[in-house]
């Protein structure tokens, strides 16, 4: 297993924002991760990615338990916030150099890794240019590559598409799938589209519980849309 979660839960104060969450992800899968607005998709993932901690439950990734061997755990996930933060006024290979060292790489690996994710992102023709220069789908693309840099087992996108033209999502989606192809992919979106055309699973929360963890063809022997199973699970929790 890439990834397992057992028993999360998360309170902010008094607001229970993840609820008894557990789910797994097998080496080389890429599940779609859903949920209404305020469901805890955002608070579960950085609590995987280590920037939260957890109130109780465990997270493992490729075997490191993220609250006892962190740093192992760390290095195995690449994680691209919803909110990608970027330092516009770095260039592109500099904002990259600068998230490696972060990482913990240097030298002539730092250099090589660097090159290696540009290309994979599609970014060589900008690397000339500032952050702050580039286009939103770019951009994505650049925190894609950071995600990528230190070439980890799994990787985290929470909603990588929002706020892109149709043509940037069909560009970022490519790439995911293109990435996908040797990594564990958990990510987050409101497109369902999107969900059928990069996965084969599902996980649906409401209400920071688990309502679903299922393929998308045995949703699909319902007979009804992926929209509407997921109208009908989330309402019904809501209600
Ligand atoms: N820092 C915080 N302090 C207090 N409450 C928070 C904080 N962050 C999130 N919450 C609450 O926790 C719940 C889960 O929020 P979260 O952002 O994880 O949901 P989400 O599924 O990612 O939502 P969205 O789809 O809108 O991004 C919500 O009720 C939210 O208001």
């Amino acid at each position: 297993m890439s990834l397992q979660v057992h028993q999360l839960t998360k309170y902010y104060g008094a607001q229970k924002a993840i609820d008894g969450l557990s789910f797994s992800l097998s080496k080389g899968e890429i599940v779609g991760f859903l949920g209404p607005n305020g469901a805890g998709k955002s608070t579960t993932m950085k609590i995987l990615t280590g920037y939260l901690s957890p109130t109780s439950g465990s997270a493992i990734v490729a075997g490191h338990d993220l609250s006892i061997e962190a740093l192992q755990a760390k290095s195995k996930i690449g994680y691209l916030p919803e909110h990608n933060p970027l330092y516009l006024d770095l260039y592109v290979k500099e904002f990259l150099e600068f998230s490696g060292k972060l990482n913990g790489l240097k030298g002539d690996l730092l250099a090589q890794r660097s090159l290696q994710v540009m290309e994979e992102c599609g970014l060589l023709s900008e690397k000339g240019k500032k952050i702050g220069q580039l286009s939103k789908g770019y951009r994505q693309r650049v925190g894609l590559a950071q995600a990528l840099l230190h070439d980890p087992e799994v990787l985290i996108l929470d909603e990588p598409t929002t706020g892109l033209d149709p043509n940037q999502i069909l560009e970022i989606r490519e790439l995911i799938r293109r990435v996908g192809q040797q990594k564990t992919i958990l990510f987050s979106t409101h497109i369902l589209q999107e969900v059928e055309a990069l996965c084969d699973r599902v996980i649906l929360i409401s209400q920071g519980r688990l309502v679903v963890d299922d393929t998308l063809d045995n949703l699909r022997q319902s007979g009804q849309s992926l929209e509407a199973v997921f109208a009908s699970l989330t309402r019904s929790i809501e209600t």
